[in-house]
């Protein structure tokens, strides 16, 4: 790629539950294993919202970063100087609280998804990233996969004609051993209202992310058009979403998106059936489950004929064959910042914005609610979001 010194991006990690376990080990992998030479990572700091010796103990989790500094908050996290970007890995319920935390000290960040949780969050972060000059993006990892690349490059090629239909679906089946519950604990964030659980936040961005990658984020900037919505939700007993189905039409393109998801069932137990179906004029691409990780597409022309494609992830033989795809993002974000953007062509603000309000008017469609802790977008440091009461 390029020659010269690589450009170092150095991390914050925000919280050390599973994502940001995986996302850190993935920073720990040798870049030259997925042939980028021109970028590198490092963790300089982890902050726990319980105390610093999680912190500390995290870092033998992901077993380097040994000389990262470790804090038992997250304020003292987004001043450490030598931080250039936070990683926000907490549930949904806190990513506007600590991306504003993190803004308003003058970092760059990278935000889970589902990013916010109201439309007017997102936006409320978008200005303030813009107004402070600040790098933002929702880490929507699989937008930056090879194999999301590739298949967006064979629709704007026209590899299947033009794109009028695109169904997704990431669903998990959580049922519980016995009764009609879920698998999860009412308090645990997939299911709990507090932290803004629910199928549509945590897994429906993904089938979401397939409809606007393939019939949003390829037309034209002039051309692109909101969807309308027409959503339907089951709710669980916490009251969080247990199912969601959500159609969007584009009528300028007289094309639609159908997104689903559901923790009562799996998308594809045997892995067979396609999760995607990129449906155009002259043939489709089957995107193979899991919808947010796949490793392999089939290309299906108008006359039967079909190729499959495997691409697995690139495993770093040093770091005991790890490898999960997360560092594809996170290259992104210091290309971006390297070359002084503040939004990812990939995942442009105004896209993540049009996402949250698709999500939003679907859980308001299913009645979906959330506390107003959670959902205001005045922001507030000493929000307990913040400072770890919560
Ligand atoms: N991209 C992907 O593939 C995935 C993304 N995610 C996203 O990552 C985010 C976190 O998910 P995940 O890591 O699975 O969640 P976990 O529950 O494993 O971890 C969340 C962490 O957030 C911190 N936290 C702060 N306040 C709270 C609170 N009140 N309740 C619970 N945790 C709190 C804790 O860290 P600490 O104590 O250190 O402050 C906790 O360990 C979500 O936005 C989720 O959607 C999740 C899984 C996969
Ligand atoms: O982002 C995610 O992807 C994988 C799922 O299992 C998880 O619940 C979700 O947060």
């Amino acid at each position: 790629m390029a020659s010269g010194n690589p450009y170092t991006l150095k991390w914050g990690i925000m919280a050390t539950g599973g994502i940001a376990e995986t996302f850190c080990k993935d920073l720990l992998c040798s870049p030259a294993v997925r042939g980028a030479d021109d970028v590198r990572h490092e963790i300089v700091a982890v902050a726990s919202s319980s105390s610093s010796k999680r912190a500390a103990e995290f870092l033998q989790k992901i077993n380097g970063a040994f000389d990262a500094k470790t804090y038992g908050s997250y304020p003292e996290l987004v001043v450490d100087p030598n931080v250039d970007i936070i990683y926000v890995a907490t549930p949904h319920s806190h990513h506007f609280q600590n991306t504003m935390l993190a803004l308003e000290a003058g970092k760059h960040v990278l935000c889970e998804k589902a990013f916010t949780v109201t439309a007017a969050q997102a936006r409320k972060l978008v200005e303030t990233a813009k107004a402070k000059k600040l790098f933002l993006m929702e880490a929507v990892w699989t937008r930056y996969f090879p194999l999301s690349i590739k298949v967006r490059e064979l629709i704007t090629s026209g590899e299947i004609g033009t794109v009028f239909r695109t169904i997704g679906d990431l669903s998990i089946n959580s049922n519980a051993e016995e009764g009609s519950g879920l698998s999860f604990a009412d308090s645990h964030r997939m299911v709990n209202p507090d932290l803004a659980g629910g199928a549509t936040l945590d897994l429906g961005v993904y089938p979401l992310t397939w409809v606007f990658q393939t019939l949003y984020h390829l037309q034209p900037e002039q051309d692109k058009e909101a969807p309308t919505v027409i959503a339907s939700s089951n709710k669980y007993t916490t009251g969080a979403d247990e199912n969601t189905a959500i159609i969007c039409s584009f009528p300028g393109h007289s094309s639609i998106g159908i997104a689903s998801t559901t923790m009562r069932a799996d998308t594809d137990p045997e892995n067979v059936v396609p999760a995607v179906r990129i449906q155009g004029s002259k043939g489709e691409i089957q995107v193979f489950a899991p919808a947010y990780r796949p490793t392999k597409y089939r290309v299906v022309k108008k006359n039967g004929e079909a190729q499959t494609f495997d691409v697995p992830q690139p495993a770093d033989p040093a770091r005991n064959s790890w490898g999960h795809g997360m560092f594809w993002e996170a290259d992104e974000c210091a290309r971006c910042l390297r070359d002084g953007k503040l939004e990812s062509a990939t995942l442009p603000w105004k896209e993540s914005i049009v996402i949250m309000e698709t999500m939003e008017e679907a859980l308001r469609q299913g009645g979906i609610t959330y506390p107003e802790l959670i959902t205001t977008d005045v922001y507030d440091p000493k929000s307990p979001l913040n400072t770890g009461n919560q």
